[in-house]
């Protein structure tokens, strides 16, 4: 299923925050959505997953537009791993990951046979069976984030949007976690500081840079270092992995020299 953002404007507080985007997702692709600290990706995601309304432009999913579905059929077609969750209520990582079948069920419905076992097999896909029953806000940052996607895959929705899913988890989880979701098939569009995992899992990346898409494409032709230097305020390098394809190694930018001094006559100088 495809995932069609098309001249998306959002304001928050006043202030313009995505800035006319287009940005097409087809269908099984995945993209990265790469950009510095308050470049609008969280904004961006948030909007594609009805949390903000746009000012002007839409979110078409499937061809039709997110805002304009209802609960239910937008969780059928869409699902989102946050990087948090708020909740008054005192959750297992089973209830959060049973989450992810709420809007899809009928009524104030008790979970069914079928959910239960969904979200067991999703925890365990995630290996966090034994979580299921630990009270979800006593759990480590790496372990919520692997419950967090447990919820998200319980939906089985065709398209999956991320926001930072790797931020809290270690490298061997990084890479289990984007292994996890890229094999699925799914449509993906993931926020991701790594630029190197960008390069290792996604199909295409996006570049946004105060708000606006700055590149598009092919993951390696998008992801240059030159883009990357500029984007990220970095120094980079681009280096071949023996074990194929490319990785990035950074390194602070060179502060550029301080201009010379200019030697001024001092009024107070005795002769
Ligand atoms: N409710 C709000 N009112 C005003 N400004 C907001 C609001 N929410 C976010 N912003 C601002 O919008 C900008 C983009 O925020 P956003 O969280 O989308 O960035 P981001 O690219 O996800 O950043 P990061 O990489 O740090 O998570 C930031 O400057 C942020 O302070």
């Amino acid at each position: 299923m495809e995932l069609r953002i098309a001249s998306l404007h959002v304001e928050l507080g006043g202030t313009r925050i995505v800035d006319g985007v287009d940005l097409t997702v087809p269908s099984g692709c995945v993209v990265g959505l790469i950009g510095a600290n308050g470049s609008g990706k969280s904004t961006l995601l948030r909007t594609a997953y009805r949390v903000h309304r746009p000012q002007s432009g839409q979110v078409l999913v499937g061809g039709d537009d997110v805002h304009r579905l209802s609960p239910g059929e937008a969780a059928r077609r869409i699902a989102v791993m946050a990087q948090e969750i708020s909740t008054e209520f005192p959750l297992t990582a089973l209830d959060v990951a049973l989450l992810g079948r709420v809007p899809l069920q009928r009524g104030f419905g008790a979970d069914s046979p079928a959910d239960l076992e969904l979200a067991h097999a999703a925890l365990a896909e995630v290996g966090a069976s034994p979580l299921a029953k630990r009270a979800f806000p006593s759990l480590s940052g790496g372990e919520k984030q692997r419950v967090l996607l447990a919820r998200a895959l319980t939906q089985q929705a065709p398209v999956m949007i991320l926001d930072e899913p790797t931020n809290h988890a270690d490298v061997g989880f990084q890479h289990e976690l984007l292994h996890l979701v890229t094999q699925r098939g799914a449509t993906v569009l993931a926020a991701l500081h790594d630029v190197n995992l960008a390069l290792a899992y996604c199909d295409r990346a996006a570049v946004l840079h105060h708000g606006r898409i700055r590149a598009e494409g092919p993951v390696a032709q998008v992801l240059t270092t030159d883009l990357v230097d500029d984007v990220l305020r970095v120094s980079s390098r681009a280096l071949t992995d023996p074990r194929g394809g490319v990785v990035m190694s950074f390194r602070r930018t060179a502060p550029s020299p301080s201009p010379a001094i200019p030697r001024t006559t001092s009024t107070q100088e005795t002769s």
